[in-house]
């Protein structure tokens, strides 16, 4: 009898928001979570989740320089600069699931499924969001129109919220991935690295939420971080350099800072499969980023 092959690979997962990207990653990590984030990531990605099983395992990252600029570039400078970017945001990745909702296929989506394309990844069509489609029958012409003309690797319809259809879409992107040992141990969860994680989620909303807004000198510290039974208590600093650059992060009437909050915390919630309770602060700290000792505190250096 042979031995079964096992395969393991980093796996982009791209898709605009809200379409379920968090939900299909915690899906697919499943149960047995198992987080890292302490270990030196490449800078090009970031780790979402590990996902293990028994025939392999999918280290899946998100990668930044994939994303549509919320600016409004012309489409032939955002083609020009697209196959570029992708290239360099995609290096080390062997396949990438491209999330899209059941029924949509819209600029955005468009503009992912041409970045990968570019790169010459294996692009893998996550049709998301299948249970909330009333019309069953709406899916089959859906498929065959965003499959028309585009190059897919496998095409899955999927609910990531109600876990339906995920295991055929694990089998068909584990094919995709080299036969090689696990890339990190099943069992790595660490309150450091979950730590280090709450941290990443609040940079993303941050860069997500604020764009080309963002004080470039702003960082992030987690002051607090407390496991009480199944909450978790968190409290983090958003650090800039000026009173003006708090003004931006909190927004009016502190509007901005809240949603930057609820929705980090809704990431952590679903990511450490826990309540959790965030406070965040906005502090000024004068010069910071050349400051050696507050770089070592906020973990630049060693
Ligand atoms: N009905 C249904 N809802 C889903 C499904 N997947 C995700 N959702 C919901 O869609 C919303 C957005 O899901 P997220 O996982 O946060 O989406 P995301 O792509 O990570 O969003 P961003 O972080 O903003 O990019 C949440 O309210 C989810 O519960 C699904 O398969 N079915």
């Amino acid at each position: 009898m042979s031995t079964p092959v096992y395969r393991a690979g980093h796996v982009a997962v791209i898709g605009r928001p809200n379409v379920g990207k968090s939900t299909l990653t915690n899906a697919l990590v499943g149960a047995k979570v198992s987080i890292v984030s302490n270990r030196p990531q490449t800078t090009r990605h970031r780790l979402l989740g590990i996902a293990s099983f028994d025939a392999g395992q999918l280290v899946l990252v998100d990668t930044p320089g994939l994303h549509r600029d919320q600016g409004k570039a012309t489409a032939s400078a955002m083609h020009r600069s697209m196959n570029r970017a992708a290239r360099g945001a995609l290096e080390g990745v062997d396949a990438a699931l491209l999330v899209v909702v059941a029924g949509q296929w819209d600029e955005a989506d468009e503009f992912a499924y041409q970045a990968l394309h570019g790169a010459r990844l294996p692009v893998v069509l996550v049709v998301n969001q299948v249970d909330r489609q009333k019309d069953k029958t709406a899916l089959l012409p859906y498929l065959a129109k965003v499959t028309e003309g585009r190059e897919f690797a496998a095409v899955h319809p999927v609910s990531a919220l109600k876990r339906k259809g995920l295991e055929a879409l694990v089998k068909d992107v584990l094919a995709l991935c080299p036969e090689q040992p696990a890339l990190y141990g099943e069992d790595e969860i660490t309150d450091r690295s979950q730590r280090f994680l709450a941290g990443e989620m609040l940079r993303e909303q941050l860069m997500r939420q604020l764009g080309k807004e963002l004080p470039y000198a702003t960082t992030v510290e987690i002051e607090r971080f407390e496991a009480d039974g199944a909450l978790y208590r968190i409290g983090a600093v958003i650090w800039v350099e000026r009173d003006g650059q708090k003004a931006i992060v909190i927004g009016k009437g502190g509007e901005r800072l809240r949603d930057i909050g609820a929705k980090a915390r809704q990431h952590m919630e679903r990511l450490f499969g826990c309540k959790v309770f965030l406070e965040t602060w906005v502090r000024v700290r004068q010069g910071w980023s050349d400051d050696e000792a507050a770089l070592r505190a906020f973990g630049y250096r060693d």
